[in-house]
Formats: C-alpha cells, sequence, structure tokens
C-alpha cells in the first residue's frame, strides 16, 4: 500500500487538504490524517499538489507513416510521458490500406505490451465496406475501443471522403463510439502542394502555405454538419484555428455535441519557425495542421478557457533528423509529426496556471478529466476518487525546467519547446498505485502499463437516449 499524505489535493473540481491512500493500484481512501497501515510506503507530499495522472488523448508511437516509423515506441513513449507526469495515452490503431480493422487492433496491442503506462486506442475507419462495418462492432463489444478515427486529409493515404464519414459516423452511433476527425480539407491541400510545386517551392516553408486555416475551418464545418445530420456527437484533434474553433462553438451554441482537442505545441509555438533557422529546422516543425499566426493561438486558448474546447494532446509523432531528410528536395514528402508527450503538462501549467489563464483545477480539466469524461475512462481515470485508478502526480508548480532534447526522456533527436523555462515539475509520478518515478529516478519497467479497456455508450451516447426517448414519448402523447 502507499500513503501520500500531506498534499493540496486538485481535481477538476476543487482543491483541499487530504492524505491519500492507494492499494490493489487503486484509491482506497481519502480524507485527513489518514493512519498508514502496517508495511505502508509513506510519501510525504509536502504542500505539493497532487493531481490526477495526465492523459495524452493523441499519441502515435512507433507509427508507419509517410514510407517511415515514428521513431518512439510504446516503451520510450510511455517513459517520456511518465517523467512529464502522463500516466494514460489514447494511441491510434491505423489498418493498413484496404486492411483489416481486428489484425491492426492485434498488432497495435502486441506493440503496446512494452509500455510502462497505460493506454487505450482509437482505431481508423480508412476505408468503407461490409467488413470494416463488423469489425467496428467487434471492437466496441469485445475489445474495449470506443473511439474512431477518421483523417479527412492526407489524399491517396490514409483520406476518406464524405461517403466514407457518413456511413462510419452513422454506424459509430448506433455501436454507442464516439468518432473523431482530423479535420483538414485533403483535395484541397493536395492540389495546393501541387501549385506550389509547380512553382518549384519545394522547402518545408510551403508546408503551411498548403495547409492554410480554411482548408481546416472547411473541414471542421463539414464534419460537424455531417454529425449534425446524424445527431451524433463528434471529437475533433488538433484544432489549430480560429476558424475550426468557432465552427465548435457555434454547434455547441446550437446545442450539438462537439468536443475540440488542442495541442500543446500549437498553443505556445508559431509559424514564425518555418521562416527562420536552416532547412532541418524547418522541417521538424512540419507537422499538420501546420504552425499558425499568433492570432490563432489566442483563439485556442479562449476556447480552452470558456470550455468550447476540452482536451489537451501532443499528437506526439516523432522523426528524427535522418526520416525529416527524406523531403530535402521536395516539403510533401517530409514525414509529418513532431513531439511533445514530456512537456504537455509543464506548458500547460507555465503557459496556462502560471500567466493566470487557466485555475489549477481548470488545468486538471484539460489535461486528464476532460479526456476520461470524454472517452468514458471517468472516474476511473482523470479522478481523485475512491475506486479510481491510482494514478497522481505529486506536482510541484514553483520548480522551473529549461526544456532541452538533450535532457528529454524522449526518443527523438529534437524538442520543439527547446530552450523553454517553464514553471511546472512531476516531482513524483504514481501509476497504478506503484511510484514510477521520483525525482527523475524512473522506477516503472517496461511491460508495467496495462490496456485500458473503454466502455461504449459512455455519457453522450446516454443523453442521446434520453432524448430519443422523451421524443417517442411526446409524439405518442400528441
Ligand atoms: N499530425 C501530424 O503531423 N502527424 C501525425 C498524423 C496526424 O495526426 O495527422
Ligand atoms: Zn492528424
Ligand atoms: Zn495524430
Amino acid at each position: 500500500m502507499l500513503l501520500i499524505r500531506g498534499g493540496l489535493l486538485t481535481d477538476s473540481e476543487r482543491q483541499y487538504r487530504a492524505d491519500i491512500l492507494c492499494g490493489g493500484g487503486r484509491i482506497v481512501a481519502v480524507g485527513p490524517d489518514l493512519d498508514a497501515p502496517l508495511a505502508c510506503e509513506v510519501v510525504e507530499a509536502g504542500g505539493l499538489l497532487v493531481i490526477p495522472g495526465g492523459i495524452d488523448p493523441h499519441t502515435h508511437m512507433e507509427m508507419p507513416f509517410m514510407g517511415e516509423v515514428a521513431s518512439e515506441d510504446f516503451e520510450s513513449g510511455t517513459v517520456a510521458g511518465l517523467a512529464g507526469g502522463t500516466t494514460t495515452i489514447l494511441d491510434f490503431v491505423i489498418p493498413a490500406p484496404g486492411g483489416s480493422l481486428l489484425d491492426a487492433y492485434r498488432d497495435w496491442r502486441g506493440k503496446a505490451e512494452k509500455a510502462v503506462a497505460d493506454y487505450g486506442f482509437h482505431v481508423a475507419v480508412t476505408h468503407w465496406d461490409e467488413r470494416v462495418k463488423e469489425e467496428m462492432a467487434v471492437l466496441t463489444r469485445e475489445h474495449g475501443v470506443n473511439s474512431f478515427k477518421h483523417f479527412m486529409a492526407y489524399k491517396g493515404a490514409l483520406m476518406v471522403d464524405d461517403d466514407v464519414l457518413l456511413h462510419s459516423i452513422r454506424h459509430a452511433l448506433d455501436l454507442g463510439a464516439l468518432c473523431n476527425v482530423h479535420a483538414e480539407n485533403g483535395d484541397a491541400v493536395a492540389w495546393l502542394q501541387q501549385e506550389l510545386l509547380a512553382e518549384g517551392l519545394t522547402g518545408p516553408e510551403s508546408h503551411p502555405r498548403s495547409r492554410p486555416a480554411a482548408v481546416e475551418g472547411e473541414a471542421a464545418q463539414r464534419a460537424i454538419a455531417i454529425a449534425g445530420l446524424l445527431g451524433a456527437p463528434i471529437y475533433i484533434v488538433h484544432v489549430s484555428t480560429r476558424d475550426a474553433a468557432e465552427a465548435i462553438a457555434r454547434a455547441r451554441a446550437a446545442g450539438q455535441r462537439v468536443y475540440g482537442e488542442v495541442l500543446a505545441q500549437h498553443l505556445v509555438i508559431d509559424d514564425s519557425v518555418y521562416e527562420t533557422g536552416d532547412w532541418l529546422a524547418r522541417a521538424r516543425h512540419v507537422m499538420s495542421p501546420p504552425f499558425r499566426p499568433r492570432a490563432h493561438q489566442e483563439a485556442l486558448w479562449a476556447g480552452l478557457v470558456s470550455g468550447q474546447l476540452h482536451t489537451t494532446a501532443t499528437d506526439h509523432c516523432c522523426f528524427c533528423a535522418p526520416q525529416k531528410e527524406k523531403g530535402r528536395n521536395d516539403f510533401t514528402k517530409i514525414p509529418n509529426g513532431t513531439p511533445g508527450i514530456e512537456d504537455r503538462m509543464s506548458v500547460l501549467w507555465h503557459h496556462g496556471v502560471r500567466s493566470g489563464r487557466l485555475t489549477p483545477m481548470e488545468f486538471v480539466a484539460v489535461t486528464s478529466a476532460n479526456s476520461a469524461k470524454i472517452f468514458n475512462m471517468f472516474p476511473r481515470k482523470g479522478s481523485l476518487a475512491v475506486g479510481a485508478d491510482a494514478d497522481l502526480v505529486l506536482w510541484d508548480g514553483e520548480a522551473t525546467r529549461t526544456i532541452s532534447a538533450a535532457a528529454s526522456r524522449q526518443r527523438v533527436d529534437y524538442n520543439v519547446f527547446e530552450g523553454m523555462t517553464v514553471a511546472g515539475v512531476a516531482r513524483t509520478v504514481i501509476s497504478g498505485g506503484r511510484i514510477a518515478v521520483h525525482d527523475g529516478d524512473l522506477r516503472a519497467r517496461r511491460g508495467d502499463g496495462r490496456y485500458v479497456a473503454r466502455p461504449c455508450f459512455g455519457p453522450d451516447f446516454r443523453a442521446r437516449s434520453a432524448q430519443v426517448r422523451n421524443a417517442q414519448v411526446g409524439s405518442a402523447l400528441a
């Protein structure tokens, strides 16, 4: 057993002083002055915050993408996450073109066995046929998958058209599963890419020009319109523009269940990275959607503060210099992606809480609790309640560190936050009731992570069932 004594417990609702007792991987008691049972390990929190372990709902460990495989694997990636206070990730299963969702899911389960922290999966739908339909049902019924991903970009690879979106979102609704979309108009991107290349504009600075804000705004609105037509909730990953954030806010104001995710990188890095440094420095920032002019960042922060955007993630997708070099003569061949998992919590604390934008409770909401709720893991994850998984972070909001690739555990040769000094350090990280990291010392082991099965028909779907029932009763009475 493990007793955390003298912490300032901080969840998404409140802050209070209490002790937490963990046993069997769960929180078993919360209260003032708890007694330590015999042979119980005691951790003195010394007034530090005790928060639920972070949840990164968007990662790509060892993802095959654009002819490369992302350099971070499930072991190194979850170690890096733990070091920064993230105790659960949701990664993306990507089926082979035209291939089986179930085969891909089994493949990802195998790769993730070496994870050091907990993980679950969204499964991508990249085409539509009867087998996909049946396998979505099997994944939800038998394998604890309650979310499916759709790429509206990456034409000729992962992209789906509106027909696939309609079929998949409709079917997912029946299954009680939430659909995610990468919202960028892939046809427009491909067309703009060809225009730029034809003009001889082959460098990484052409990447953001091929994916202007309107390309994201259009796709977000289209995905929202399709989901609205079907009466389905929808989750938009990596919202990077005011255009998409406003589309989400408009739909929510009209009563639609739309959720928006923001990346730590997009919140604090702007598009000047494509104009400075050498080719490699610029290529290292090639990700989709790209970094944006600063005005968009303020819209993203405003979305988090107002509650119109809900989660923070990293889209952690690492490619080292030789991999980025594949696009030396053609920016469309630079593998897309940036790292971030180790630094998300600190970046959110520093630029969110320390800057006065977010309260500590809102910090917990956007770094863990909201993801847990949206993806139906709450209160097992994202909470400090008795019965919750004992995934906890002793968070030192005053301590500072300067981010650098050299001092990172991420398996990649750069860090997009390089040189940034941030307040907010994960002092002790507890995963499944055991100390996983203490003052930088890794104690968790390969394989300690567990698969998190997530049931379907979370709160969004229960609300909808009630609505449908009420409508039926209403029409019967009319
Ligand atoms: N985001 C990115 O550039 N790479 C990973 C794939 C995706 O999420 O779009
Ligand atoms: Zn994406
Ligand atoms: Zn992604």
